[in-house]
């Protein structure tokens, strides 16, 4: 298995139904169905919106510091048997402060896990663009005394009606504060969501942008500032950004010469973890280990914080 970097991964999306039905039992939650596979058969989407509802109904479990230590733990023994030697891991506090969870517990879990986990790891902390800038700009704030505990700052939830130049003040604070910036655009959103990210948030990566392919002058800016994708092949199938994997548009993002990654996104619903996508990759589409062998090399270049020499 080659070794590999993950740099689009949500930690709240590893939330297996295994530990849904653990943290309810721990923290007596009613849960409508304790059976796993019942939980399991509603992991049945039709767009993004229709995961964020199931995905954010699940966090209602996650509720101490201990939770969410046991959460980042199992995703990094997960994903280091999967082959990955860094991960640089989304985190989404509004959804947790919203239910009433501490920061300190969210952080302090995952900072914990993180340290513990024996595979390198880092955090970045995204803001949920449905609930807006005002409020992006609180959490940012509120977590400022953790500032030690994460690299960068991102965008995600809902994306369509919320483009990235809403948020251009907190990301400008971000940037003063010298943490890295990120976005989700071109996921659902067209290709003026990837160009407001990179002319107005000034991100250093672009999670997901396929839907940059559909801008010639866009391509040709990404490769020409070796932009680096963060792409989730099974993702884009179940949440029909893409009708099915040999539909994806990857390859011939590497063909137009892009700094492409692939990274799995919310595994725990998705249907895999990172290396089950370079699976599929080559199962679905064909590509070569050569293509791959580049992917993995990719993302260990497009990482912001991966110190040691990398194999391979
Ligand atoms: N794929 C995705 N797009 C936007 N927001 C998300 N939050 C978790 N996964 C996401
Ligand atoms: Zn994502």
């Amino acid at each position: 298995m080659r070794p590999k970097a993950e740099l689009h991964l949500h930690i709240e999306g590893t939330l297996e139904p295994e530990l849904v039905v653990e943290l309810a039992r721990r923290n007596r939650i009613d849960l409508p169905t304790y059976d796993v596979e019942a939980i399991r058969a509603r992991y049945s989407f039709t767009n993004l919106q229709s995961f964020l509802d199931v995905y954010y109904e699940n966090m209602a479990v996650l509720r101490t510091e201990e939770d969410f230590y046991d959460l980042a733990t199992a995703y990094l023994r997960r994903a280091a048997a999967q082959g990955v030697r860094h991960a640089e891991i989304f985190f989404d506090p509004q959804a947790h402060l919203s239910r009433g969870v501490p920061l300190d517990a969210v952080f302090g879990g995952l900072s914990a896990a993180l340290k513990d986990g024996g595979v390198s790891a880092a955090l970045i902390l995204c803001f949920l663009r449905d609930r807006g800038p005002e409020e992006a700009e609180q959490v940012l704030r509120a977590a400022l005394p953790y500032r030690e505990r994460f690299i960068g700052v991102g965008l995600d939830s809902a994306e369509v009606g919320y483009p990235p130049s809403l948020f251009r003040r907190v990301f400008d604070i971000a940037a003063a504060e010298g943490l890295r910036r990120v976005a989700h655009a071109g996921e659902e959103g067209g290709p003026d969501y990837v160009w407001e990210a990179l002319d107005i948030l000034r991100v250093e990566r672009v999670d997901h942008g396929i839907r940059a392919m559909e801008d010639p002058q866009l391509v040709a800016r990404l490769r020409a500032e070796r932009i680096p994708l963060t792409v989730c092949p099974l993702s884009n199938v179940r949440l029909r950004a893409v009708p099915s994997l040999r539909d994806h548009i990857l390859p011939a993002m590497l063909d137009e010469g892009l700094v492409v990654t692939v990274n799995s996104d919310d595994p725990a619903y998705f249907g895999g973890y990172v290396e089950d996508n370079y699976v599929a990759l080559r199962r679905e589409l064909g590509m070569t280990d050569e293509q791959l062998d580049r992917i993995a090399r990719n993302s260990f270049d497009a990482s912001f914080a991966y110190e040691a020499a990398y194999e391979g």
